[in-house]
């Protein structure tokens, strides 16, 4: 079905992370940016090849540029004949099918898509060939979509290891507002409070905020025009958080029934965030956390890992962080509840420093 090829174009960080998984599932990845020194990155990087004259119609042109360019890139390659049916992974869908539409008459040869991974890093140098893995890979299709497209679309998706999902593109956006835009700009806002914050208060900082900001470092002409975008969507989601900010504030006043919304407040933190989906997708599982502190030494990550696989322990997740001026690092290891009271006793007969 892709046997004619993969055209990739924009080989920034997604259109590279793309071009890297279907290499390594064996497509043949031809790849095109306007900037030639971004194109060459990516080919030495491995995504693909450079484009040549001689090219048959690719199966399926894969549109990793920027939204407000998705529309006028998919017409191009559809009506020049560079491909046969195109897709984008733009993170707004709205947008770029209404651009598609009022740019090409037989516009059924193109799919919106959206893979739900990315990261805070532009450009090639970032991109990951298992970015995709178990992760959502939105894809909206309408009456008009040829299911040919619809066909090569999800075969990306799956060949990239992620897990595709169909909805209509005013879902996806009400759904992005809630779970990807609005979080950002909070990150946003919160990491703007640092810029003229005192040098004594920004040392103190900790994992903590680096987490909750972490998305705020992304491209912000990127960022713009996913916000401006989808700015309906995300201005309703940012109006409940504005009525939850007031409700916080008088909460945070200084009485005892203030006291008890504050508690109510924390509650529903704790019961919004148990939501969020687990590894690969899965429900959410609380796992169990053991605690060890490493000296920050060559060779003591892989040793402890040696270690915990030794225990029979299966690493559903782990942090790792630095004693800010101490050549320690602490790390977290989440396994399956259960399992951590043998791992913890595991690790410390093997000499490790285990936390209580
Ligand atoms: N950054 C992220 O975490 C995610 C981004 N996306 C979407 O993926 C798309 C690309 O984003 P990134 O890879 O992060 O950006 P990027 O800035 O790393 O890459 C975009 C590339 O497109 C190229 N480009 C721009 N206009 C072009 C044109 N007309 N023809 C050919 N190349 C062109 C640029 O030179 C650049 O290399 C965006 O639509 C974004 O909304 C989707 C999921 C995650
Ligand atoms: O870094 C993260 O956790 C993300 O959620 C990245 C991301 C950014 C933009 C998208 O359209 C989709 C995913």
């Amino acid at each position: 079905m892709l046997a004619d090829g993969v055209l990739v174009v924009g080989t920034g960080l997604l259109g590279t992370s793309v071009g890297l998984a279907l290499r390594r599932a064996g497509v043949d990845v031809r790849l095109r940016d306007t900037k030639a020194e971004v194109l060459n990155e990516a080919i030495r990087m491995g995504a693909g090849r450079a484009e040549s004259p001689d090219d048959a119609p690719a199966a399926l042109a894969v549109v990793a540029v920027p939204p407000e360019a998705v529309g006028t890139v998919v017409a191009d390659v559809l009506s020049s004949g560079d491909a046969s049916y195109a897709t984008d992974v733009a993170s707004v869908k709205v947008l770029p099918a209404a651009e598609v539409r009022a740019r090409l008459a037989d516009s059924g040869r193109y799919v919106g898509s959206h893979p739900m991974a990315g990261r805070e890093i532009s450009g090639p140098g970032g991109a990951l060939a298992d970015l995709f893995e178990g992760r959502p890979w939105v894809l909206c299709p309408d009456d008009q979509t040829d299911q040919q497209v619809v066909t090569r679309a999800l075969a990306v998706a799956r060949l990239v290891g992620a897990s595709p999902v169909t909805m209509t593109i005013d879902d996806h956006d009400a759904a992005v507002a809630l779970v990807s835009h609005a979080p950002h700009l909070v990150a946003v806002l919160m990491a703007a409070r640092l810029v003229d914050a005192p040098a004594h208060e920004v040392r103190l900082a900790g994992p903590g905020v680096a987490d909750v900001t972490r998305v705020a470092a992304g491209d912000p002409a990127l960022w713009t025009e996913i916000l401006a975008a989808n700015a309906h969507a995300v201005r309703s989601v940012l109006t409940d958080v504005r009525r939850d900010l007031d409700r916080l504030l008088a909460a945070l006043e200084t009485s005892e029934s203030a006291r008890a919304d504050l508690y109510q407040i924390m509650r529903s933190g704790v019961e919004g965030r148990s939501r969020l989906p687990g590894k690969h997708g899965a429900e959410h599982t609380e796992f169990a956390t053991v605690a060890v502190v490493v000296d920050d030494r060559p060779g003591q990550l892989a040793k402890l890992f040696a270690d915990v696989g030794a225990a029979g322990a299966n690493v559903e997740d782990v942090r790792i962080d630095h004693s800010p001026g101490q050549p320690l690092g602490m790390v977290e290891i989440d396994v399956r509840p259960g399992t951590d009271v043998t791992l913890r006793d595991a690790l410390t007969e093997r000499g490790w420093n285990v936390h209580a």
